[in-house]
């Protein structure tokens, strides 16, 4: 039997159901990736062939396949059949491996290694019992399997030896790398979306046969993955299907709408009307009705984010201490003793202003037509920057910042060859006066200098290590979740003032539609190196170094 969980391009596929269920799979995409829809959609699947499983849900995000399906709910909602403090697992869990039924085990509001502990104990023992397939989902893996003796050692046994049982797993994770690797590696069957952190493509490159394709992770889109293994006949890269209940795993939305009275419940209650249940199926339906209402003012992941709301981050992915040991691989060592001759200081992290900027120019050969442009700045050094895949730098920019229209102007228009002043003012369509004191300005800054033509002229040839950013050429968008910013940031160097000057040099019709600034995370290291200090600055997604800005 096939379970119909996604499609490549207009065709279905369909995954093998006997091997889902007793065979080992791992589901691996960064947040946002993908993996909850997809092990939802899964699980749809699952409750129409009348499959038993059992998920372990740490978020608390898969209840709302009840509303479709008769699923058994193990957790501490009101609305839940069994309240996961007093339940008695042995005789739920029992019947519902010998009735093929599908049981939710919500741990996201308790002491949740301690209850995974215990169902995963009593899974095995009955299934050495009855061996009847039955399939257990983990979600979050890296937080019950993680590489150090924290590892609940019972999922690692059935990880080795539940096929026999008939107990299947599924674990799911953003970040493989921190996963016991054997779990891993006995897992026949993978399920991989976008990656971006290096240690994390390194961690799933066993599994692909060419480099080509552990770099293609990178570029995924939500919702793709390869699936491999004998899950399918040859590996193929599919998008998970619809799904028919609720996808709950959104991110929550940032509002700039004052809380309606409703939405403060301390302040001012709202009685549930007559008959309705409390729990939080009914308060997430109240926050839907609210979220309705607030449609216009919400951030949503994937779509541009509004102009009045302040604050926003990037959710960091690499955590402190992982971020430490990576910085720490970059202090130099005795090649004999392996001793370490360098060490880090301070080690902190930090957000950067990243400056999302729309702009709007006259274009076309008679500059009739309006044109759109876009970039991002970091706003910290004033580099222009792609933040797709961590922070990449696009060098150009930043020598402009503090210049006036006119020496801007000047330098746009200056070529590797050098101009004279006339040559200047004839490009520039400057007057005598303003030329004289933007070359002031440029020859005082060093980006300019002056050398005589052959006919002993003197020509300005710009001192530029990047070309300047033409405006046409700038199309970015940024399309990133957002969280509210909670953490140390850095101030933006430039202000809207400063960056409009720019541009007029650049294009005297550009005026700037959008400045918005929001943060992105930066691990900011000190290392003292015995001849001083030297900077390290780690990429709080990807955990790679940042690479082109100024210590
Ligand atoms: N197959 C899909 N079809 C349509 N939309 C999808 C699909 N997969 C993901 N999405 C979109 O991407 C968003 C993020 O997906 P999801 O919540 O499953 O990510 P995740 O990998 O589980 O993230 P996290 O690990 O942070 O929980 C969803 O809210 C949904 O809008």
């Amino acid at each position: 039997m096939d379970l119909g969980v996604g499609r490549i391009g207009d065709r279905d596929l369909g995954i093998s159901a006997q091997e889902v269920v007793t065979g080992r799979t791992c589901v691996i995409a960064q947040s946002g990736a993908g993996k909850s829809w997809g092990i939802a959609v899964l699980c749809e699947h699952l409750c129409k062939s009348y499959i038993g499983f059992c998920l372990i849900d740490t978020e608390g995000e898969y209840f709302s396949l009840k509303d479709r399906f008769p699923i058994i709910w193990i957790g501490s909602d009101e609305d839940c059949d069994f309240d996961i403090e007093t339940v008695d697992l042995y005789p739920v869990m029992r019947d519902a491996i010998v009735s093929s039924r599908q049981v939710i085990f919500d741990v996201s509001e308790v002491d949740m290694r301690a209850k995974a502990t215990a169902l995963v104990n009593i899974l095995y023992e009955l299934e050495s019992e009855l061996r009847k397939p039955f399939l257990l989902i983990v979600e979050e893996a890296d937080k019950f399997i993680p590489q150090s003796r924290d590892s609940i050692k019972m999922i690692e046994e059935i990880s080795r030896r539940g096929r026999k049982r008939g107990l299947g797993l599924l674990v799911a994770t953003q970040r493989p790398s921190l996963v016991q690797k054997n779990v891993l590696s006995q897992c026949n069957n993978q399920i991989i979306g976008k990656l971006t952190i290096d240690n994390d493509l390194k961690a799933v490159a066993h599994f692909f046969n060419a480099r080509k394709e552990v770099e293609e992770l990178i570029t995924l889109e939500p919702g793709q993955f390869f699936v491999m293994g004998g899950l399918v006949r040859e590996k193929v890269m599919m998008k998970f299907g619809g799904r028919e209940t609720k996808h709950r795993g959104v991110t929550p939305q940032i509002s700039t709408v004052r809380p309606s009275p409703q939405m403060i419940p301390e302040e001012n209650p709202v009685e549930a009307p007559e008959g309705e249940k409390k729990g939080r199926k009914a308060e997430i339906d109240l926050l839907e009705r609210n979220e309705e209402e607030d449609d216009a003012t919400r951030i949503r992941s994937g779509t541009p984010i509004e102009e009045d709301d302040t604050g926003s981050a990037v959710p960091t992915l690499i955590e402190r201490d992982e971020a430490l040991r990576i910085a720490q691989g970059f202090c130099k060592r005795s090649f004999w003793s392996r001793r370490y001759l360098e060490r880090i200081t301070v080690f902190e992290r930090m957000y950067w202003p990243l400056i999302i900027v729309e702009v709007k120019y006259l274009g076309g050969i008679l500059k009739k037509t309006t044109r759109k442009s876009s970039f991002i700045l970091e706003g910290f050094h004033g580099e222009r920057v792609d933040p797709g895949d961590g922070l990449r730098i696009h060098p150009g920019f930043r020598e402009l910042i503090g210049l006036d229209e006119t020496a801007v102007s000047i330098l746009s228009v200056l070529s590797p060859a050098g101009l004279t002043d006339l040559e200047i003012e004839a490009e520039t369509v400057l007057g005598p006066a303003r030329v004289k004191k933007g070359i002031k300005l440029l020859l005082k800054q060093k980006l300019i200098t002056t050398m005589k033509s052959e006919e002993g002229a003197t020509v300005f040839v710009p001192l530029l290590a990047h070309p300047i950013p033409k405006l046409s050429g700038l199309h970015q968008t940024f399309r990133q979740k957002l969280i509210p910013l909670s953490g140390e940031s850095r101030n933006p160097v430039i202000t809207e003032d400063e960056l409009r000057k720019i541009l007029k040099g650049l294009e005297p019709s550009a005026e700037i539609t959008r400045f918005k600034t929001i943060f992105y995370p930066v691990y900011e290291a000190t290392i003292a190196t015995g001849a001083g200090n030297r900077r390290l600055f780690l990429d709080g997604i990807t955990g790679r170094e940042v690479i082109g800005f100024p210590e």
